[in-house]
C-alpha cells in the first residue's frame, strides 16, 4: 500500500529523516514512536505531499506522492489545527467537506452518528467556530474529519493528545471497529505506549530520524518500548 524508498529530508542543520525503506501493507495499523523530533511528524508530513524529501520517495498504490494525484481520494488524514477551517463551525465544516467529498446528507449523517459518543454533546450543534474549541474537541473534529469518504489510509498524528481518558477509550474503539470492518490502513504516531501498542499491529521506532526498531510481536511490544524509554 505505501512503499517509502530511501527517503532522507535534510534542514540547514543536519538530516532528520533517513529511511532507506519501509512497506506498509494493506489493512496495517502502523504506529510511530520516538522522542521529541525524531522525525515523526516530518515522515507523515512527506507522505501526505505536504513537505518534500530532500531525496527518494513515497508511493502510495503505486503512485508517487510528489508527483501524482491519484492517491489523494483514498487518503484521510489530521496532522494539526492548520488542517481545518476555524472560521466555520464543525457542523458549517463537516458540511464543506460533505460537498468536496460528494457524499450525501444520510451518509454525512451516519458518518457523524458513529462519533456521536465521541462527540459527547461537545461539537455538534453548539454554534461554536473551530477556532474556539478547546484543544480536545478540535482533535475531535480533526479526526472524525480526516475518517470521513471511507479512505484506505488515514494518518493521525498524535491522536490521543489533549484528549480526556473517556475519549481515548472511544478514540481506540473507533479505530479498531474502522481496521475490523473496513480494513481500513491506520499510520498513528504517539508519545502513549500502551494506546499505541493495544491498536497497533506494528510499532516503528524512530531516533534521530533513523527506523531503529520495526516491532511486530505483539506480545513484547510494550516491554520492548518501555525499556528503550526507560529513563536512569
Ligand atoms: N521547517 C523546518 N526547518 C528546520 N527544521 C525542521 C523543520 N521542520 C522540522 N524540523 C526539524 O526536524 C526534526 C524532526 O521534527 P519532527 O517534528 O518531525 O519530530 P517529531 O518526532 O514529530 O517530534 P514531536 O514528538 O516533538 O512532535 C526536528 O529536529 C525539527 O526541529
Amino acid at each position: 500500500m505505501i512503499q517509502i524508498h530511501s527517503l532522507k529530508k535534510t534542514y540547514a542543520h543536519g538530516t532528520v529523516l533517513d529511511i532507506p525503506a519501509l512497506s506498509i501493507p494493506l489493512s496495517e495499523c502502523f504506529g510511530l514512536v520516538g522522542n521529541n523530533g525524531a522525525g515523526k511528524t516530518t515522515l507523515f508530513r512527506i507522505i501526505l505531499d505536504l513537505v518534500r524529501a530532500t531525496e527518494g520517495e513515497v508511493t502510495i498504490d503505486g503512485a508517487v506522492v510528489a508527483q501524482s494525484e491519484h492517491w489523494k481520494h483514498k487518503v484521510g488524514a489530521f496532522l494539526d489545527e492548520h488542517m481545518l477551517l476555524s472560521y466555520l463551525t464543525p457542523d458549517e465544516y463537516f458540511e464543506a467537506l460533505r460537498k468536496i467529498y460528494r457524499i450525501s446528507k444520510d451518509d454525512l449523517g451516519n458518518h457523524l452518528d458513529k462519533f456521536g459518543e465521541f462527540f459527547n454533546g461537545e461539537i455538534l450543534q453548539r454554534k461554536k467556530y473551530i477556532r474556539d474549541l478547546s484543544k480536545g474537541n478540535l482533535k475531535k473534529v480533526g479526526i472524525a474529519a480526516a475518517l470521513l469518504g471511507d479512505p484506505e489510509v488515514v494518518l493521525l498524528d498524535e491522536p490521543f493528545e489533549n484528549l480526556d481518558p473517556s475519549s481515548q477509550i472511544r478514540l481506540k474503539k473507533l479505530i479498531l471497529a474502522e481496521k475490523e470492518t473496513r480494513k481500513t490502513t491506520f499510520l498513528i504516531s504517539s508519545h502513549d505506549l500502551n494506546h499505541i501498542t493495544e491498536i497497533c499491529d506494528r510499532i516503528v521506532l524512530l531516533e534521530k530520524g533513523l527506523i531503529i526498531k520495526d516491532l511486530k510481536d505483539k506480545s513484547t511490544m510494550i516491554q520492548e518500548l518501555d525499556a528503550y524509554f526507560q529513563v536512569g
